[in-house]
């Protein structure tokens, strides 16, 4: 049956219980209402990182009972044996004080849990689902989010108990495994660490808070907590633990007396749980002078502080933050112009982007583009320095007697002449000579193609005007279907220039006026020959001189 709401009840010598509104700091509330309106709107920017609490300690310690009575509610497995066996992730929403509370789980969507003992029975079933009936662990969390006028908005994090020896289902490296889930959560800066250890045990060599010193060695953020100062035994007390003269903490100790099992068994409320805590503390003279460390609602306080502290610290970066991200955003509105609602709109502003995207792009090739940058060559500018920089220089480069030997010349020549000698090279020779080299050429004439095309590509990039920063699929369509069109268009041109070099090939037009051929050839071979230098081939001032055929190369 689910219990009325209550909030920790009030020890004579204490102050009322904490809550955001009672501590009088008006900063919860705020830090709150920005969180809800982050969360609704969806985005990834995340101002403010409100700390978790982690509860750690070892198996039955109490951590699970400490958590309850900071929600005030009774909802989770507790008992002697192992309960806690997923990490429970538990985010309390507070709502209207008028609202009924109740809890969500986000395996279970959309579903509420009025029900407190719904919930309990839920978050076994689901333990038993993800790690089997018999006593074994998972690290999957179960997340659940309570929603009530009676909590402050944190995370509580319950994990499962530190142990020893493995029972049931558990593996045999079981504390490795529980103590590497622990510090999983309680190494993040923003997590409070309940240090939970009972009153009933060896205090000095509590495992909760050796974790703790591994994940927190300057104790700045760990809480200690020592539970079950009701059982311990007669004659013993846990004064001067609480004072801090054993184990100093800087945030110091709180003792809480939760309920036992019997409690448990009969039914006993959280609310009759506090009333008791109370009275136990005001019946045990030795604890009498330490008010502000004795019992649930100085631990809720100091956790209240804590959070407090925490925002306050975050407050003026966040604030700051917040405006400079405002301005910005208000920027980036104003530009992308105004909102349209109907299809006639909507066609109008489609044909407006695309008539100044290639507008843009126009203005690109043509050179008159307003923002004209002084540091780099583009557009069309850029076309023009390929072809008549890139290009034409590589052409130059390509040397019409590369891998042109004489004795490549001579071979030709012979096998052209058969049994006869030869003075001239025969037309075919030279023909199957140069024809190899006029190939040489397109090589440099596809790249020139291609870096014509790749500057097209980075010039219809740098043409996605600045409307179409809003509609990130229409600038995906549009650089798709352009990469498209030019792609397509780099085919047929290629195959082209390999067009226009074959035609060079097929036809040697020895009608170019740096072509020497026929009887001028004839006549500076005569002269060759008179001069005794009657090689065939022979490169002399810029000349190949091929047999009785010359050409200019330079
Ligand atoms: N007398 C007494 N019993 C307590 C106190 N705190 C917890 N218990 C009992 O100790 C047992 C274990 O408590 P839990 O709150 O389940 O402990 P836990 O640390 O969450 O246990 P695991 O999650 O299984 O590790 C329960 O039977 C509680 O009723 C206390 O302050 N006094």
């Amino acid at each position: 049956m689910a219990e009325e709401p209550v909030a920790p009840s009030t020890p004579h010598h204490q102050q009322s219980p904490p809550s955001a509104a009672s501590l009088g700091h008006n900063v919860i509330p705020i830090v709150n209402k920005l969180q809800d309106i982050f969360a609704q709107i969806g985005t990834n920017f995340n101002p403010i990182e409100l700390p978790q609490v982690a509860v750690v300690g070892c198996q039955s310690s109490g951590k699970s009972s400490v958590l309850e009575a900071l929600v005030g509610r009774d909802f989770l497995p507790r008992g002697s044996g192992i309960c806690t066996r997923r990490p429970l992730v538990l985010q309390l929403v507070q709502i209207d004080a008028t609202d009924e509370e109740y809890g969500e789980f986000l395996h279970v969507p959309g579903t509420r849990f009025y029900d407190f003992d719904e919930i309990r029975r839920e978050i076994q079933a689901e333990t038993d689902r993800e790690a089997g009936g018999n006593k074994g662990l998972s690290d999957k969390q179960i997340r659940l989010k309570i929603f009530s006028p009676n909590v402050l908005d944190i995370t509580l994090v319950d994990l499962p108990g530190i142990t020893k020896v493995p029972v049931g289902d558990q593996p045999s490296d079981i504390e490795s495994r529980i103590r590497t889930m622990i510090m999983s959560y309680i190494k993040l800066p923003t997590c409070l660490i309940l240090a939970v250890t009972p009153a009933n045990s060896d205090l000095a060599n509590s495992d909760a808070l050796q974790i703790a010193g591994n994940a927190d060695p300057d104790g700045y953020r760990t809480i200690g907590v020592i539970t079950k100062l009701d059982i311990m035994d007669r004659g013993t007390d846990a004064r001067s633990f609480l004072l801090g003269k054993v184990i100093p903490l800087r945030l110091g100790y709180v003792g809480v007396v939760n309920r036992s099992q019997e409690d448990i068994m009969l039914n006993r409320t959280i609310k009759d749980a506090l009333v008791a805590e109370e009275k136990f503390f005001r019946s045990q003279p030795v604890y009498n002078d330490l008010a502000d460390r004795c019992g649930v609602p100085q631990l809720a306080k100091k956790l209240n502080q804590i959070l407090v502290q925490h925002i306050k610290k975050v407050l003026p970066g966040l604030k700051s933050h917040i405006s400079a991200t405002l301005v910005s955003v208000a920027k980036e509105h104003a530009s992308f112009g105004e909102l349209t609602e109907s299809k006639a709109g909507m066609g109008a502003l489609l044909l407006n982007i695309l008539s100044k995207y290639s507008e843009a792009f126009c203005s690109m090739i043509e050179g008159n583009n307003e923002e004209m940058s002084t540091s780099e060559i583009f557009g069309g500018a850029r076309i023009h320095y390929i072809f008549q920089s890139l290009f034409v220089k590589r052409l130059e480069e390509v040397d019409p007697c590369e891998d042109l030997t004489d004795d490549d010349i001579r071979t030709a020549i012979h096998n052209a002449t058969g049994p006869r000698s030869a003075l001239f090279v025969p037309d075919v020779p030279f023909e199957v000579l140069i024809r190899r080299q006029i190939a040489r050429l397109l090589d440099p004439s596809v790249q020139c193609a291609r870096f014509v095309y790749h500057e097209l590509i980075k010039m219809s990039h740098r043409c996605m005007v600045h409307e179409l920063q809003r509609f990130p699929v229409l600038r995906k369509r549009i650089d798709d279907v352009t990469g498209n069109f030019l792609r397509d268009g780099l085919q047929p041109s290629e195959t082209m220039i390999g067009h226009i070099v074959e035609m060079e090939m097929d036809y040697i037009n020895s009608s170019h006026p740096n072509f020497i051929g026929g009887s001028k050839a004839v006549e500076i071979a005569m002269k060759q020959v008179k001069s005794s230098k009657a090689a065939t081939v022979q490169k002399h001032k810029g000349l190949t001189v091929c047999g009785g055929l010359f050409v200019k190369t330079t």
